[in-house]
């Protein structure tokens, strides 16, 4: 965006996965993001560089962008909760040992409060050597959203840079407000001190986790009882200091950084001996655990209490429409639930590869469940073929305008259909002879005896 935007700048990016800078060289760009290839094909090869020249870049830049992976810990202290800052520290040393000059490092990755401190203590460092490097960092936290990247970035509701109040903090917030200014409204720009401004990206994570968490809990009250989440949504929506979006009842959240920030936050909270804090938060994390489990186990209830050996179709892997990002993606866990009880998935997503699939259900069970009872398919009616249920767990488009009369007609009767996402015409459905299910609504056509 800022290519596109600052003709006269020059943008590089660059990247230790050298496979990767061939891909964004190349027309198939590693990922898939609506908009993207158009803006890539205008800029490229103009102000736009992919490399594997680091050294070179660093050397080269005024400002550099930190956008690293900052993946929750999988090992040692803080392991499952604390975000890895390997990668973070790794490019400060790097530009430490590279910079030849002045430089402004933008940590635009999603970091806990006071990553800056470390990252600006391994460049002073180096600055305490070279009388020629001068450093400063700001913090300017990224809000775009897979699958409306372009849009957002385009037209963000705000940017937000974070730096210190000295003078030289304050010339150098002013140049990268500079670089924004060539398309965000000045007034959508806010500027903060550094801690503030990577709380923010966190606290803004935890909240929008919150508010799916929060209509998730409510879809459970209303299959309890009758009420209609949609109904719920909707009407609650409709008081502006609530507001309408992100109340969206669903198989939960997904993606590489709601659970990623919430567990942050709350890690936080707990170093910070804030336990109740800590356990508030964190309570967004088990609902949206629960609501995964609740809409696995309602299949199985639905499916008279076993699918072992049953058929079920899954539409859709991605964590969310229009990306093939399948990172934390709801399916991956219901899927797990599934395989368990030896049910054969038989899935169909119109983005996420076979490999990318299998690749995922291997870190989350037994390889030999996965060769077995895993087939994916091409074509959403294959996928359908001869199952006892089709389970609806990305909200693409296209499953929206599927043939259902024909996919009733080729699946196992009773034929039954389970919406994860509220994206299909229920009544309509019911007319063609499925039993419904949907989140957030009583299951009228349960066969279940019991509650
Ligand atoms: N994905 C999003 O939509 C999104 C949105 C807002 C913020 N963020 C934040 O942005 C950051 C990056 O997220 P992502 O989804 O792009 O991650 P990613 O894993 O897709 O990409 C990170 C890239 O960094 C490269 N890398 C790692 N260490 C490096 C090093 N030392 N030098 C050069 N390259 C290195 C990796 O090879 C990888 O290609 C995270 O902190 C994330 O929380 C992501
Ligand atoms: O009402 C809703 C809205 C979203 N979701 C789900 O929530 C997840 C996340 O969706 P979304 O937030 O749209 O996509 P992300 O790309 O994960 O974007 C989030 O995470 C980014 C990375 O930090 C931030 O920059 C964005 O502002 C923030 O929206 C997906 O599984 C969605 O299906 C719901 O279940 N109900």
């Amino acid at each position: 965006m800022i290519a596109l935007k600052c003709p006269e700048i020059k943008v590089t990016v660059v990247d230790l996965n050298k496979e990767k800078i061939k891909e964004w060289n190349s027309d198939d760009l590693p990922i898939y993001e609506p908009g993207l290839d158009e803006i890539v094909k205008q800029c490229r090869g103009k102000n736009l560089f992919f490399s594997h020249d680091i050294p070179k870049a660093i050397e080269e830049a005024d400002l550099i962008f930190i956008s690293v992976n900052t993946p929750t810990k999988m090992y040692g202290r803080g392991k499952g909760m604390a975000p890895d800052l390997k990668h973070v520290e790794s490019v400060a040393r790097t530009i430490a040992k590279y910079a030849q000059g002045p430089k402004i490092v933008v940590e635009k990755s999603t970091v806990p409060v006071k990553a800056a401190q470390s990252i600006l203590h391994i460049l002073k460092e180096a600055q305490a050597h070279d009388q020629k490097l001068h450093f400063q960092v700001l913090s300017n936290p990224e809000f775009l959203a897979e699958g409306t990247a372009i849009v957002d970035l385009a037209n963000p509701d705000r940017v937000l840079i974070g730096g210190e109040s000295s003078n030289k903090g304050l010339a150098a917030i002013a140049q990268l407000v500079r670089i924004y200014e060539h398309w965000v409204p000045r007034e959508r720009i806010i500027t903060t001190n550094t801690w503030s401004s990577e709380l923010t990206k966190l606290a803004a994570n935890t909240f929008l986790a919150q508010k799916i968490s929060s209509i998730n809990a409510i879809s459970a009250i209303c299959e309890a009882t009758g009420a209609d989440v949609r109904e719920v949504a909707h009407a609650v929506g409709y008081d502006s200091r609530i507001g309408s979006k992100f109340l969206q009842a669903s198989v939960g959240f997904g993606g590489s950084c709601f659970q990623k920030d919430v567990l942050s936050l709350v890690y936080l909270c707990e170093i910070l001996n804030l336990k109740p804090a800590a356990d508030y938060w964190h309570g967004v994390i088990e609902i949206n655990n629960w609501q995964r489990r609740r809409f696995s186990d309602n299949i199985i209830k639905e499916l008279f209490n076993t699918v072992t050996d049953k058929r079920i179709a899954l539409f859709g892997f991605a964590f969310k429409k229009n990306t093939a990002d399948t990172r934390e993606s709801s399916a991956i866990y219901i899927a797990k639930h599934l395989l368990k009880e030896r049910a054969k998935l038989h899935f169909y997503d119109p983005k996420v590869t076979e490999t990318t699939m299998r690749h995922d259900l291997r870190r989350v069970t037994e390889n030999e469940l996965v060769d077995k009872l895993v087939t994916i398919h091409s074509c959403p009616y294959e996928a359908a073929k001869d199952a006892h249920a089709v389970v609806v767990l990305t909200e693409w488009d296209e499953f929206k305008t599927l043939d259902y009369e024909k996919i009733y007609e080729n699946m196992q009767k009773p034929a039954s259909i389970f919406d994860g996402r509220l994206i299909l015409d229920q009544t309509n459905l019911r007319k063609i002879g499925f039993r419904v299910f949907a989140i957030g609504s009583a299951p009228t056509q349960s066969f279940n005896l019991f509650p």
